[in-house]
């Protein structure tokens, strides 16, 4: 079944400039949340602990930052964009004794309603408001007059208002500008959790890594290898992002085309497919949420592991002094925040 799209004209934005928001974090999604819903005319409070190092940050962008306890219990709509591991703790301690009856709680991800390391009184709204895209184009997009898509979701009705109550906070961020599509928090939780592992980033990464390995343990040069394996898979996937995967078989040469056809499916084979389909069978399990849950419980070792073994990959050096000759590539990621 076709999913359900909604565009600016079917928000209502006076819903959301009617009442008082909270945003819980300040991070890639938290601050393109809370600009752009000041922006938009919405009475936004920014919520972080008293030793948060995004506090200094959101204050000099011209936000009032309260602690999440304080922000909880003046706002009647609560946006946790806090990280995913730390939000049962912050419901805990600071939310729920603030969440009376007819209040709303929203996510930007359905994690931990998902798996149940939230649950909400029943008498107030659930909702999730969840921008296709990272939090810092979020934010460049809504002020380049544009939007992100959004996937919005109920988990709980409480007043009978929570879709367009959601529907109009998803306009004040700009994603009805874009399109905004109408799922479920399992549905979402489920795809964005085996989409990032399996195909955005896991996947990803790893055929980027595998590839310039392949090349230089054959001795060619790192940079040539860097350039074929990373620096023009960008200019590939816009391909694809503009117009599909025929757009980009299109403008690439029969060559390219041929050996797409006739050599990508030996690298991304059957057993690749049932690897994935394990990886979708441990999300919807649980498997992966207890998992990280608990990593992140013991003080991420494997975490901290995998990220020093990611930093000290061999594409990494490469990979900086290239970018450092390219002034157009090599920008902080930060810029908008
Ligand atoms: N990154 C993305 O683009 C996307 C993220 N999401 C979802 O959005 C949510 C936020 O993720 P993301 O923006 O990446 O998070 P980040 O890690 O970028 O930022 C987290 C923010 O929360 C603050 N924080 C940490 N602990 C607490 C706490 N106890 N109370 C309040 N604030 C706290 C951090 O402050 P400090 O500076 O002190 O660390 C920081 O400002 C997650 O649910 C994620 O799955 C959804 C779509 C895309
Ligand atoms: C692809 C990663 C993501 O799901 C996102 C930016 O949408 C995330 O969790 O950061
Ligand atoms: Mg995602
Ligand atoms: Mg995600």
């Amino acid at each position: 079944m076709p999913a359900e799209v909604y565009y600016d004209d079917d928000a209502d934005l006076s819903l959301i400039q009617g009442r008082k928001v909270a945003v819980l974090g300040y991070g890639s999604q938290g601050h393109a949340h809370a600009l752009s819903l000041r922006d938009s005319g919405v009475d936004v409070r920014v919520g972080l602990p008293e030793g948060s190092k995004s506090r200094a940050k959101a204050e000099e962008q011209g936000l009032r930052v309260l602690t999440p306890a304080e922000a909880s219990a003046e706002a009647d709509v609560i946006m946790i964009l806090a990280p995913d591991t730390a939000q049962r703790t912050l419901y805990a301690e600071s939310v729920a004794p603030h969440l009376t009856a007819g209040k709303a709680l929203f996510f930007g991800h359905g994690l931990n309603i998902r798996y149940g390391f939230i649950t909400p009184p029943a008498d107030v709204d659930v909702a999730m408001v969840a921008p296709k895209g990272p939090g810092h184009l979020v934010r460049r997009q809504f002020v380049d007059g544009k939007g992100v898509p959004c996937l919005v979701a109920v988990e709980q009705d409480a007043t009978g208002n929570a879709f367009a109550l959601a529907l109009a906070y998803a306009a004040g961020i700009g994603g009805t500008r874009a399109g905004v599509i109408k799922t479920t928090f399992k549905e979402e939780t489920e795809t964005d959790l085996f989409g990032e592992q399996a195909v955005l980033c896991g996947g990803a990464s790893a055929l980027v890594q595998t590839g310039f390995e392949v090349l230089t343990e054959a001795g060619y040069a790192p940079e040539v290898a860097y350039f074929e394996c990373l620096h023009e898979l960008k200019l590939i996937v816009d391909l694809m992002y503009e117009g599909g995967i025929a757009r980009m078989r299109y403008s690439v040469s029969d060559t390219a085309e041929y050996g797409d056809y006739s050599r990508g499916p030996r690298v991304v084979d059957a057993r690749v497919k049932e690897e994935m389909k394990r990886i979708l069978a441990e999300v919807q399990s649980g498997e992966f949420a207890r998992e990280w849950i608990a990593e992140d419980d013991a003080g991420r070792p494997n975490f901290t592991k995998y990220r020093e073994q990611g930093a000290s990959h061999p594409i990494e050096e490469t990979g900086k002094k290239l970018r450092s000759m390219m002034s157009w590539v090599d920008r902080p990621i930060t810029e908008t925040a």
